[in-house]
């Protein structure tokens, strides 16, 4: 039986000097000091993480963890729970966003099914790790059962390891799930003490009547949970999600390899604030791709320290927030690599 142990061992610390090497190196690139704003913090940040001074992000994972939600059953979410399912064929076959996204920037692109309702049986591309056919409805009893929460949460250590052993220079983690907006704002309310309605969205789109079903259906699980919310893990467990779990497994595998992940929106980031809520020492290792526009997701951020690389208004999930935001991470290191410095191009008035 699988345990949650795995999660206490050590993280890697991010490397200070080849952080300091890059640091040295924008100083002498032919440019006025801080001139490229945050793609030099980006690469020095990128260099300290990857442990060498010129950062590359030719091997980008993408992993999509999908599972469904029992609360989908309180009519919380604009589409019916079987697009989760349906979504995950369309990943298989290449036509979700981020397909095209993973296929126009060479990333591998892999989903991990840990539990939608229906069992999509195999498909290429799709690596099964179903904790069941989605959580119990959490405003009636805990989402998941500690085997499932280690189950989950195994997935996405699991992914990690197939990610190095692929070679791996930054993870992405999508989610799909539909209701999971929901659990995310759930769980967010939960470990940061906030109301529903400040952390709940309009998701896919529901409407007046939908929101206010999403928001009550909030409070109740709250009240319900109540005492789980001064342990991230026990709260992860009673209001998470299958996927939401395995997110943050994956953060923390992620942190305990040494690999630099970006964390896409308000699904994957209630993730990542579970995960550095369980182990304060992965926040490092976490870049933000992208605001969502779903309501919630800048006070998320806000709380975590995180200034997001774009705010395009998208609110999709898949991970194609984060992947977006790979574009600009490589023009990052492409300008850090390939620029020349005041002294190789003979200019004047760089650094002494
Ligand atoms: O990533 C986001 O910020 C985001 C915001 C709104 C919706 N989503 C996606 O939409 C689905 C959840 O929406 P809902 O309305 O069913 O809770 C799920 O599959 C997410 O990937 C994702
Ligand atoms: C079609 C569709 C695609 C998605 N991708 C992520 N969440 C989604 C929700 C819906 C409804």
């Amino acid at each position: 039986m699988s345990t949650t142990a795995w999660t206490r061992e050590p993280v890697r610390r991010p490397d200070a000097a080849a952080g300091e090497a890059a640091r040295l190196r924008q100083q002498r690139l032919t440019k006025p000091p801080g001139s490229l704003g945050r793609l030099e913090t980006l690469a020095v940040r990128l260099a300290a993480l990857q442990g060498r001074a010129r950062p590359r992000l030719d091997r980008v994972r993408i992993v999509v963890f999908a599972a469904d939600h029992g609360v989908a059953e309180e009519g919380v979410s604009a589409f019916p729970q079987a697009v989760t399912v349906e979504m995950i064929r369309n990943f298989a076959r290449g036509g979700a966003a981020i397909s095209v996204l993973a296929r126009t920037l060479g990333a591998s692109l892999e989903v991990v099914d840990v539990g939608a309702a229906a069992d999509p049986g195999p498909l290429p591309g799709v690596v099964a790790a179903r904790q069941g056919a989605g959580t119990a409805n959490f405003t009636r009893a805990p989402a998941m059962t500690p085997g499932q929460l280690a189950g989950a949460l195994g997935a996405g250590r699991e992914a990690v390891a197939r990610a190095r052993e692929a070679g791996c220079d930054l993870f992405v983690a999508g989610e799909m799930g539909i209701a999971n907006t929901t659990v995310a704002a759930a769980l967010t309310a939960a470990l940061l003490d906030l109301a529903p309605d400040a952390v709940a969205g309009r998701g896919t789109g529901v409407d007046d009547a939908g929101l206010a079903r999403k928001v009550d259906a909030i409070r109740r699980a709250l009240a319900l949970h109540r005492a789980a919310a001064g342990d991230p893990m026990e709260a992860l467990r009673r209001l998470g999600g299958f996927e939401i779990a395995a997110i943050a497994g994956a953060y923390i595998a992620c942190a305990q390899a040494g690999i630099p992940a970006v964390v896409d929106g308000f699904i994957a980031g209630a993730a990542a604030l579970a995960a550095v809520r369980v182990r304060p020492e992965v926040r490092p290792w976490l870049l933000f791709g992208h605001r969502s526009a779903e309501g919630g997701h800048a006070r998320l951020l806000a709380a975590l320290g995180a200034e997001p690389v774009l705010d395009l208004g998208m609110r999709l999930g898949e991970g194609t927030g984060a992947a977006a935001s790979v574009a600009v991470l490589r023009l990052a290191c492409a300008l850090h690599d390939g620029m020349a410095t005041f002294e190789e191009a003979g200019v004047s008035g760089g650094p002494a």
